[in-house]
């Protein structure tokens, strides 16, 4: 039932390179601790990798699509069929995720999980599909156990495709209408959270409209008694093909040993359930941004995790982690070419 990599050992992150990185940060030409964060990444980075001296050269990044069942309930501001039209506009290098790629000297890849695309080959577009869109959450389970199944799969294969790549760093996205209520429902499930705290406005609804949302996601959640300690179950029966699919690509990046940048809203529930079914893949999760979706703040509390970034943005595609590249670039340039004070014959205090 569960695919049988799921279970594989998560990597440990390399001590031994994160004690050698932290004495380098004391040693450079700066007082101690000035960089702040950047310090820190540099160090984590340093663990992750293995590596005395951190890189982030090669970027692999996988926008994963589906459609949502639920989307007939109107919980969205935008019609459904918006998600095989990204996907194209994802293929033409149109969009915003297309654009910060490019710019970031990133490959970027699109994996259709389960849209409502006609067959057809698209360039730059991988099928796995686990169905034609989900069923619709507020009524009945969202995928079948087979589903899941593939889905978990696509997830893997695309950090498999990374791994092969050389890919210093992995960065998933999503793209799906509908797709913050069955995160929503995740994040309700997993966190003891009511719908009223984590529905929000996604793509652009009104106050009525999320409390509509609210109101659906109560119906589908008051047809299940203990999913809080069954987060794949959970994802099986309220969750999304890409956002299963994100599942299976944190849990692989920890066992294959690359550090995964986490975006927005959607991303975050993955990694909630990913982190709920392994907890030791948790040090292998950077998270980028706080997403203007107002949900997000409990499910990144529960993971313990300060994001670099707070811009307002609620794009998701993996637009977010995206724009936050440059810091992790810039952590990882300064620890490897400043100076030491010995080097540059500076006072230390
Ligand atoms: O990642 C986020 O923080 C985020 C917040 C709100 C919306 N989105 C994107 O908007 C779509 C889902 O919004 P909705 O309103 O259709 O549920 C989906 O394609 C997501 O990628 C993404
Ligand atoms: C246009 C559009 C682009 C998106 N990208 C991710 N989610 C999206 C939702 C909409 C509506």
């Amino acid at each position: 039932m569960k695919p049988d990599w799921l279970n594989d050992p998560v990597k440990l992150p390399d001590q031994t390179c994160a004690s050698l990185a932290s004495a380098r940060q004391g040693q450079l030409t700066k007082p101690a601790g000035s960089l702040g964060r950047l310090e820190e990444l540099a160090i984590r980075l340093s663990a992750l990798q293995g590596a005395e001296y951190p890189s982030i050269e090669k970027i692999h990044i996988t926008v994963f699509a589906a459609d949502h069942g639920v989307a007939a309930a109107g919980v969205s501001a935008f019609p459904q069929e918006v998600t095989v039209q990204m996907v194209a506009n994802f293929s033409a290098g149109g969009a915003a995720i297309s654009v910060l790629a490019k710019h970031n000297e990133a490959h970027l890849e699109v994996v259709d999980v389960g849209t409502l695309r006609e067959p057809g080959d698209l360039p730059g577009v991988i099928s796995q599909r686990a169905g034609a869109g989900t069923a619709n959450l507020q009524v009945e389970d969202a995928m079948r156990v087979e589903q899941l199944t593939i889905a978990l799969n696509a997830g893997r294969a695309a950090v498999l495709r990374a791994k092969e790549r050389g890919a210093d760093l992995f960065i998933g996205g999503d793209m799906g209408i509908g797709n913050t209520t069955p995160a929503a429902a995740l994040g309700c499930v997993l966190l003891n959270a009511d719908p009223g705290q984590l529905a929000g406005p996604g793509t652009g609804l009104d106050s009525e409209g999320v409390a509509h949302k609210a109101k659906v996601l109560r119906e589908a959640l008051s047809r299940y008694d203990n999913l809080n300690n069954q987060p794949l179950e959970a994802l099986r029966c309220l969750g999304g093909f890409e956002i299963a699919a994100l599942v299976g690509a944190y849990i692989s990046c920890a066992q294959l040993g690359i550090p995964a940048l986490v975006d927005g809203y959607i991303t975050t529930a993955a990694a909630l359930v990913a982190v709920r079914e392994q907890p030791e893949i948790r040090d292998w999760l950077l998270f980028s941004h706080q997403s203007a979706e107002p949900g997000h703040q409990a499910m990144l509390k529960s993971l313990d995790a300060n994001p670099l970034l707070s811009l307002g943005m609620r794009l998701g595609e993996g637009s977010g982690a995206a724009v936050a590249i440059p810091l992790l670039k810039a952590a990882c340039e300064l620890h490897n070419n400043m100076a030491t004070f010995a080097d540059a014959g500076v006072t230390e205090s």
